[in-house]
């Protein structure tokens, strides 16, 4: 496809923190293989020197540089931004999805999606009312590596039925390092492992365990248990277990902020063999393995033998992935992603709000019905 002929989608910024600068950065790299044209079009942040420096720092070479306002209200009110990317912290996406909404932008909002799963609902209610497209960055589910993965399991059946799935992503955070009202400590923020890193293990458990989306897609079973901080404020430790009940098949997914998951985060179990995935974390896959039992060991306990090994180099941070699935839905009118659909995101925080249910962290938002 010739340049020319690819969708073009103008940015809009909110929030000048970590993800927003390596959004950024993905942004504005050149792609041989990008599928659309992505324009920086502006920025917003709390203060104008912030969102200068930001602009300065990660993309000097984009040119003409992306307009800068010192609030976010600017950003959804510029006419020449057609989508709002929110990088703010979870407690504040609701605001800011129903802020842009208001003004008619499409929204690209940052994991996890809303604190509670009822938040989710009402950003999309007002979507729908509005027409505009919403997505969560759910990055990972868009790498190609796990576009193939998927095909491998599900279609081609490569260690034949999947019966148990474990992920694990652990970060060495040092909370007691941090200040309270980092967005990884405080309660008001929606802090706590499981909406921060928990919930790309769950999404290694749907990927694996189901072969479709959607309304086909079996509802398991929640049973979960949460280790929470000494001030009993946020989860600093989450296992979540999902079962299966007609199959029997199971998903171990697990987060905590006291460790470093090893290179090899998820291991996937077949019928036939296993596969293992790896990667700087369960966010940001870059290789997997499978390995079959030969046919002897098919009955009898045995090593299963290495048959092949998938690696996927890529520049940058592979958030252009996601990216270029907006500009392409929202060039062909959809309001929502097939590969992250509206039901998805509300399935995913739903299982959050039950694992919390029994794991006791809370938030001010599970009073709101
Ligand atoms: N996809 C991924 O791999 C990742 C996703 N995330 C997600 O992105 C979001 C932001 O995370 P991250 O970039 O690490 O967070 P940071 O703390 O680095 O940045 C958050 C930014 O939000 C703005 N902000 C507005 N109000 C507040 C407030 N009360 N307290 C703090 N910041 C505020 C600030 O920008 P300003 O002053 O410019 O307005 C701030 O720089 C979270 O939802 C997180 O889950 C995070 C890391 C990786
Ligand atoms: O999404 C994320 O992935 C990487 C982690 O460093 C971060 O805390 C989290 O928000």
């Amino acid at each position: 496809m010739q340049s020319h002929d690819l969708p073009v989608l103008r940015w809009g910024i909110i929030a000048t923190g970590q993800i927003s600068s390596w959004f950024v950065r993905d942004l504005s790299l050149s792609r041989q293989d990008a599928k659309a044209i992505h324009i920086i079009q502006a920025i917003g942040s709390s203060t104008e020197q912030k969102g200068l420096k930001f602009v300065e720092t990660y993309i000097p070479h984009v040119s003409p540089p992306p307009k800068v306002y010192a609030s976010y209200e600017e950003v959804y009110a510029d006419p020449h931004v057609d989508i709002i990317y929110i990088g703010t912290p979870n407690a504040l996406h609701k605001q800011n999805c129903l802020d842009a909404i208001k003004h008619g932008k499409h929204v690209l909002c940052e994991k996890a999606f809303a604190v509670t799963s009822q938040e989710a609902k009402e950003i999309f209610d007002s979507a729908r009312d509005k027409g505009v497209f919403v997505m969560e960055a759910m990055w990972t589910r868009f790498f190609p590596l796990v576009q193939t993965l998927q095909r491998l399991v599900h279609e081609e059946k490569v260690i034949g039925d999947v019966h148990r799935v474990f992920c694990d992503l652990g970060l060495d955070m040092n909370l007691a390092t941090l200040k309270p009202e980092s967005r990884l400590r405080s309660r008001a923020l929606g802090a706590g492992t499981l909406l921060d890193i928990c919930i790309y293990s769950l999404t290694w458990g749907l990927l694996m365990l189901e072969p479709r989306l959607g309304d086909d897609a079996e509802k398991p079973r929640v049973i979960a248990a949460q280790t929470l901080s000494e001030d009993d404020e946020i989860d600093i430790a989450t296992s979540v277990l999902l079962h299966y009940p007609s199959t029997g098949k199971q998903g171990i997914l697990t987060s905590t902020c006291m460790a470093k998951t090893p290179h090899t985060f998820c291991r996937i179990e077949g019928t036939k063999g296993y596969v293992t995935v790896d990667g700087v974390s369960a966010s940001a896959p870059s290789a997997f393995t499978y390995y079959l039992k030969t046919p002897e060991e098919q009955s009898v306990a045995g090593s299963p033998m290495l048959i092949k090994r998938y690696e996927a180099e890529h520049e940058g941070f592979g958030l252009f992935w996601e990216a270029d699935a907006v500009a392409i839905d929202i060039a062909a009118c959809k309001t929502e992603n097939g590969i992250m659909p509206w039901g998805e995101t509300v399935r995913v925080m739903e299982m959050m709000d039950e694992a919390r249910r029994q794991g006791g962290a809370r938030f001010p938002q599970d009073d709101n019905k």
